[in-house]
């Protein structure tokens, strides 16, 4: 690449040092990482819902970077940019390499993370519910993953698609921090060691539904897209792991092959009113292309959808 690489390093929410991709203009460095165009800028307190977000792009007198929120949502944003070019050959999240931007320190203590359909926004917590909501690797790539979604098949926001939409974020989530099942735990309840927001392989821990028949249909969190993106989730689950649910045995396939799959569905098959039945179809035909129709893996699609209820 012509342009000359500079890292930067810092301490992360977590206290662990990072480095990065980092540019000098005159006498100071930012956290401008010119080679996969993605930039980190302070909220300094606005409003989540103020109607345009400005913020202050990072810099430092030095390569370190003092403010551990600006170093994680930089660095995690780098390594989710690097996983869907290596796993996918996707350029960003537009597949045609548009500059992704962070903004941290966003609203008054907001427990929350957001796609606002051009940039991520990422709150430091009430200290209680989340520390720094950047802190965490799973959260940016759930994040940068509805802007996938949102280039890709689009899925609305509201009721089944939108349950998809979220469970689409939550698969690739762990595919990137792939150490566990779970989403959130590294910035979830500070004072509750080992709980998450939320769990792939038991939905239920977390007031999810693994099963189609105990879907939410009320009008809460937009018909339910945090609550019934469960029930998808453990069906990615299962398809990777395997398992037995409602006396339906899965034969695990892989988190590789599972997340092939997933992202095939959704960039091939899914569109913005796919509901849970299509979410089945779109599996088992992504399966039947990437590893054949009679193939172990379409067998194992179709045993995990049976098992969560959509059939
Ligand atoms: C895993 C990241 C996540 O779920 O972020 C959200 C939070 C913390 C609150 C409300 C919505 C979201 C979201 O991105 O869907
Ligand atoms: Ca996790
Ligand atoms: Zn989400």
């Amino acid at each position: 690449n012509i342009l000359q690489e500079l890292t930067g390093n810092g301490k992360g929410v977590k206290g662990d040092e990072k480095k990065f991709e980092i540019s000098k203009e005159g006498n100071l460095y930012y956290l401008n990482d010119k080679i996969r165009k993605i930039s980190t800028y302070d909220a300094q307190n606005q409003h989540e819902n103020s109607p345009i977000i400005s913020g202050k792009l990072v810099s430092s007198k030095t390569t370190t970077f003092s403010d551990p929120s600006s170093v994680d949502a930089h660095a995690y944003a780098e390594r989710t940019y690097d996983f869907y070019k290596k796993t996918f050959n996707r350029d960003s999240y537009d597949a045609k390499s548009s500059p992704i931007k962070s903004y941290i320190h966003v609203g008054e203590k907001w427990n929350n993370a957001a796609w606002d359909g051009e940039k991520m926004l990422y709150g430091d917590g009430d200290g209680k519910t989340f520390i720094s909501l950047a802190g965490a690797l799973d959260v940016i790539a759930h994040e940068l993953t509805h802007a996938v979604t949102q280039f890709t098949a689009n899925l609305q926001y509201r009721d089944e698609p939108g349950a998809l939409n979220e469970s689409m974020s939550d698969i690739m989530g762990v595919m990137i921090d792939d150490n566990d099942w779970l989403i959130g735990e590294d910035v979830y309840t500070p004072n509750k060691p080992g709980d998450a927001l939320r769990s792939m392989s038991n939905p239920k821990k977390y007031n999810q539904p693994d099963h189609y028949d105990d879907r939410y249909t009320g009008y809460q969190d937009n018909g339910g897209v945090h609550i019934n993106s469960g029930i998808n989730n453990k069906a990615a689950y299962l398809i990777a792991a395997g398992g037995k649910q409602s006396s339906v045995t899965v034969d695990g396939i892989g988190r590789v092959k599972t997340r092939a799959i997933y992202y095939r569905a959704l960039t091939e098959y899914l569109t913005a009113t796919s509901q849970f039945i299509d979410m089945r179809d779109a599996a088992i035909q992504s399966a039947k292309d990437l590893y054949g129709a009679n193939s172990k893996e379409v067998k194992a699609v179709k045993q995990a959808y049976d098992a969560v209820g959509v059939v």
